[in-house]
């Protein structure tokens, strides 16, 4: 596996591919890479003859007062994790190579990113589509992957796909969890020991959310609210939404008519933490 820095690097290696007539298969990540990156990558890996993944912790996607310094970064682990993975290149590009000092073109969206992380995180959306966009643009691929941990950025990435006519497939993948049921995530690591516990409280939460719509329960806000009440139970946990909306337009919905993702953010201390899961009926 080869690890570069530099675009003209990563077409370089794409353009002997297809000249042998080969496949490619994008999995972008923000690197310090984990079982649920490993999931991405190990399907694209089956699905395609060439996996580039790329290892980018993009500033345009942080606000002002988010962990873009903190955010863990280990490049060798990574590496480590890819090639092992089968993958053929790891795109690992400093921020000067992706943005121009004028750069001032970017990809947004005026819909999807009215409610959930969009809320919150205002300019997320706008840094994930014109970083994600880019890496398409650059790499090319015939399909890239995409978890279903960050569902309303695979809901936002497929609608952009569909507008602006990317000629790629893009692949939802399931949310991989550990053994105790936290969904597997790089912000895991900012958790204490009494905060890895009180974590828990989250995908508690899908469970019983998930339980209560198999039940039948067709009102979303009698399962957001039982949900709110189990979170707010951890003394260690303050919700920042959780919220049920329609899985494709990401419009609030009152009734649980599927498919309809219930998504939550919780910060545990100081760490915004997400879960969600599909009431596909
Ligand atoms: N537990 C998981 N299961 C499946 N996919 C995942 C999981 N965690 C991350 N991914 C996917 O990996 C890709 C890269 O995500 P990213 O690098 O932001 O990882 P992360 O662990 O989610 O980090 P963060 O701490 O920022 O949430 C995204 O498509 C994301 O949905
Ligand atoms: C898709 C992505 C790599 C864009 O920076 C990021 O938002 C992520 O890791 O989910
Ligand atoms: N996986 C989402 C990346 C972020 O939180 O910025």
């Amino acid at each position: 596996m080869k690890i570069v820095k530099t675009i003209s690097e990563v077409r370089a290696a794409v353009k002997a591919w297809r000249a042998e007539g080969l496949s490619v298969g994008l999995v972008p990540t923000m690197g310090f890479l984990h079982e649920g990156h490993k999931s991405l990558i190990d399907r694209a890996v089956k699905e395609n003859d060439r996996v580039v993944v790329s290892d980018f912790v993009n500033p345009t996607q942080f606000g002002p007062t988010e962990d873009l310094a903190s955010y863990p970064r280990d490049l060798e682990r990574d590496a480590t994790l890819c090639e092992n993975a089968g993958a053929a290149l790891l795109f690992n590009p400093e921020p000067s190579e992706m943005y121009a000092e004028d750069a001032c073109t970017f990809v947004d969206m005026s819909g999807l990113t009215g409610e959930l992380c969009g809320k919150s995180r205002p300019i997320h959306f706008r840094g994930v589509c014109t970083v994600v966009s880019k890496l398409f643009h650059i790499v090319a691929p015939d399909r890239a992957y995409f978890g279903q941990k960050d569902a309303q950025q695979l809901s936002v990435i497929r609608r952009m796909v569909r507008d602006l006519n990317f000629d790629i497939e893009i692949i939802g993948c399931p949310i991989v969890r550990e053994a105790d049921g936290l969904a597997k995530s790089s912000r895991n690591t900012y958790l204490n020991a009494e905060e890895r516990k009180a974590a828990l409280v989250l995908s508690q939460a899908v469970k019983l959310g998930q339980k209560l719509a198999a039940d039948g329960e067709a009102s979303a806000d009698a399962i957001t609210t039982a949900m709110k009440e189990l979170i707010e139970k951890e003394p260690l946990a303050r919700i920042d939404y959780v919220k049920a909306v329609d899985a494709v337009s990401v419009e609030p919905v009152s009734k649980m008519q599927p498919p309809v993702l219930v998504a939550m953010a919780v910060y545990i201390g100081k760490t915004r933490l997400i879960d969600n899961f599909i009431y596909e009926g």
